[in-house]
C-alpha cells in the first residue's frame, strides 16, 4: 500500500532522512517511534505527498506520489497533523466538513453525499454533541478529537496520524487508540501513526518502526522490537521490558536517561 524506497529528504542545510526503505501492506497498522527531531513527522508528510523526496521514491498503491495531484493524493491518504491552529469562529461541523475538500464538486461545493460521511466521522470519534460549538472554544484534547474526525471524514483507505493522543487524558487516549484499531479491523484501513508512548505502540500496532539518525534502526512486531536495547539505542533511556500478564504485549519500565554528553537544558 505504501512503499518508501531509499528515501532521502532534508530541509535547507539539514538532512533529515538518509535512505529510508519501508513497506506497509494494506490493512497494516504501523507505529513510528524515535527521538524528538528524528524525522517522524517528515516521513508522514512524505507519505501524504506534502513533501517530495530529494532521492528515492514514495509509492502509494503502486503509484509514484510525486505524479499525483494534491487532490488525488488527498482522496487516498489522510494526514492528522501534529497540531494546527483553529480558524476563529469555525464550528466543529464546519471543520470536519473541511475533511471533504478533495471530493468537492466542480464549483467547490460539497456534494449532498458528504453530510452522512461527516456525521459518521463525528460519531466515530464521539464529537457529534459539539457540532455547533466553535472549535476555538474547545480544550486541547477535545480539539484533537475533532481533528481526528476531520481526517476520518476524508474517507481514505490510508490514515497517517501524527501523535494522535496528544493532549488527551488517559481515558481518551485509550478510546482513540481503540477506535483506530477498530477502524483497521472493521474497515481494513492502513494506519501509520507516530507515537511517543511505546506502551501504546506495543499494544495497538502490528509493527513498530524505529527511526534513528535518519534511517530505520528497527522494524518488526512489538514483541521482537521492544527490547532494552531499543530503549537505550533508539530512545535514549535505560529501562526494563516486561510482558502484559493478560495481553502478552511488551510493557516498558523506563528508569533513567542514557548518560549523554549533550545536556537538554544548558
Ligand atoms: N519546515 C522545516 N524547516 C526546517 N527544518 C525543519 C522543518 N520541519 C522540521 N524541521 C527539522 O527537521 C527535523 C525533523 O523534524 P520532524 O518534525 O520530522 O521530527 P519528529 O521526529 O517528528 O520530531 P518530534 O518527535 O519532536 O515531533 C528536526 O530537526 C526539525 O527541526
Amino acid at each position: 500500500m505504501i512503499q518508501l524506497e531509499e528515501v532521502r529528504f532534508g530541509y535547507p542545510g539539514h538532512e533529515v532522512l538518509r535512505g529510508v526503505t519501508l513497506h506497509v501492506t494494506e490493512g497494516e497498522s504501523v507505529a513510528l517511534v524515535g527521538l524528538n527531531g528524528c524525522g517522524k513527522s517528515t516521513l508522514l508528510r512524505l507519505c501524504a505527498g506534502l513533501l517530495r523526496p530529494s532521492a528515492g521514491r514514495v509509492l502509494l498503491g503502486g503509484d509514484d506520489l510525486t505524479r499525483l495531484s494534491r487532490r488525488a493524493a488527498a482522496r487516498r491518504v489522510a494526514l492528522l497533523h501534529q497540531s494546527a491552529p483553529a480558524v476563529p469562529g469555525m464550528t466543529v461541523r464546519q471543520l470536519v466538513r473541511q475533511g471533504r475538500y478533495a471530493d468537492r464538486g466542480p464549483l467547490g461545493m460539497l456534494r449532498d453525499s458528504d453530510d452522512p460521511v461527516c456525521a459518521r466521522a463525528m460519531a466515530d470519534v464521539g464529537v457529534t454533541g459539539w457540532a455547533d460549538r466553535p472549535v476555538d472554544s474547545l480544550s486541547g484534547g477535545e480539539r484533537q478529537r475533532v481533528r481526528l474526525a476531520m481526517a476520518l471524514a476524508q474517507g481514505t483507505r490510508v490514515l497517517l496520524l501524527d501523535e494522535p493522543t496528544t493532549y488527551l487524558d488517559l481515558r481518551h487516549q485509550l478510546e482513540v487508540m481503540g477506535l483506530v484499531a477498530r477502524l483497521r479491523d472493521e474497515r481494513g484501513l492502513t494506519v501509520v501513526m507516530v507515537l511517543h508512548d511505546l506502551g501504546h505502540a506495543a499494544r495497538f500496532a502490528d509493527r513498530i518502526v524505529a527511526l534513528r539518525s535518519g534511517t530505520v534502526a528497527a522494524d518488526g512486531p512489538p514483541r521482537e522490537v521492544v527490547t532494552p536495547a531499543l530503549l537505550a539505542d533508539v530512545l535514549g533511556v535505560v529501562g526494563r521490558v516486561g510482558r502484559d500478564p493478560e495481553g502478552g504485549w511488551p510493557v516498558c519500565y523506563p528508569d533513567h536517561p542514557v548518560k549523554d554528553e549533550t545536556p537538554l537544558v544548558k
